[in-house]
């Protein structure tokens, strides 16, 4: 790059981060953050998720390879990582096009899609599906977990990492125009691996210049999303415009939880429509149901966090969506809302969850 080619792309850096001050910026652009309506704040609507297969138990080796049909189905949303076929959302652009349309009927109004480099993020499919739809689509920007980090990336410096992530976020990622309006999900592992250090640190950064929200995949250990905080907070990073994610599967004692809330991040519950016997990641854990879920939020509530909850169903499988028997992107405002309603939560707490915490965190500062 030229020295005044150089500086035509500092000042259009500049020009893009003033733009975005007091914005949202989805997919198709900059909105109005008073456009957002109710937003799933964790999901995916195409994806790769083979980084993470599990091979069946001995003796499940037949249904593992078995074509995805009725009979199959249980087997499979028990065991949804050990099914190859499961694990290529990406396939189902048709099905998740549908999808969408109900989310919009059923009241939805923003998804912010979650897949960032390394599990096969398809920016072009979700700017069609955002035109297509109707449905406001906040792209992520940043690295997935370790396993998925490149050689190359493994490599870079923490400055480096930091200039693709700002570029992603000001300029169009994966060599196309189309902006991404979160960082993350970043990826981490338990213990946090050195490249994920980088990659947090460069959010964080990143975070600091952009004035964005940031999104966090904690590992699945319940001191890993207190551990993150602290790398991101040594970095400079902005904990309260910060989301983590996965606490249902990742802090399950009370106590833990009201330590890690006193940290100041967004507290996500972000499996619901997740009802598995043995969580295949870590079998330490009881996977909650979502009745136990809604009483987490409900005992969160009266701690006094309302304003820092935010819910989802972080679809990542096939199985998941409602046209293989699936619960869909719809499972929470049809069944969990009137669940939680009934449970002592009020429709102005329900209205905060679902609209006025997910539209101040995705406001850019
Ligand atoms: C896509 C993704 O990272 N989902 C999280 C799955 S986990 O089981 O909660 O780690």
């Amino acid at each position: 790059m030229t020295e005044s080619e150089g500086e035509t792309k500092f000042s259009a850096s500049i020009a893009a981060m003033l733009s975005l001050t007091g914005k949202v910026l989805t997919v198709l652009g900059p909105v109005e953050p008073e456009q957002l309506g109710r937003t799933m704040t964790h999901e995916h609507l195409t994806l790769t998720f083979e980084c993470c297969y599990c091979p069946p138990a001995t003796g499940e080796e037949a249904a593992a390879l078995a074509p995805i049909e009725l009979k199959n189905l249980h087997w499979l949303q028990q065991n949804p990582y050990s099914h190859h076929e499961n694990l290529l959302l990406c396939q189902e652009t048709n099905a998740v096009r549908d999808e969408l349309l109900r989310y919009r009927k059923a009241g939805g109004g923003t998804i912010v899609e979650n897949t960032t480099t390394g599990i096969s993020r398809d920016l072009p499919v979700l700017q069609q599906l955002a035109k297509d739809t109707g449905v406001h689509i906040v792209a992520g920007a940043g690295y997935y977990v370790d396993v998925t980090h490149s050689d190359e990336t493994k490599k870079m410096m923490v400055e480096e990492l930091t200039d693709i992530i700002i570029n992603e976020v000001l300029h169009g990622a994966d060599g196309t125009d189309i902006r991404c309006g979160v960082i993350g999900e970043i990826g981490t592992s338990w213990p946090i691996t050195e490249s994920e250090k980088k990659v947090l640190r460069a959010a964080a950064h990143a975070q600091t210049q952009l004035g964005c929200p940031v999104i966090i995949h904690p590992g699945r250990n319940p001191a890993a999303p207190g551990e993150v905080v602290r790398v991101l907070q040594e970095a400079g990073g902005d904990i309260s415009k910060t989301v983590m994610s996965h606490l249902d599967r990742t802090i399950l004692d009370r106590g833990e939880l009201l330590e890690f809330a006193k940290l100041g991040s967004y507290l996500e519950y972000d499996l619901f429509g997740t009802e598995v016997l043995n969580y295949a990641f870590n079998l330490v854990v009881d996977m909650p149901s979502d009745s136990q879920r809604v009483q987490t939020l409900a005992f969160l509530i009266k701690e006094g966090y309302e304003d820092r909850m935010l819910i989802s169903h972080d679809i990542h499988t096939k199985n998941r969506l409602t046209k293989y028997g699936g619960h869909g992107y719809s499972h929470i405002l049809r069944n969990i809302v009137p669940k939680m309603l009934s449970r002592g939560i009020s429709q102005n707490q329900v209205d905060k969850i679902l609209i006025d915490n997910p539209k101040n965190w995705l406001t850019f500062k």
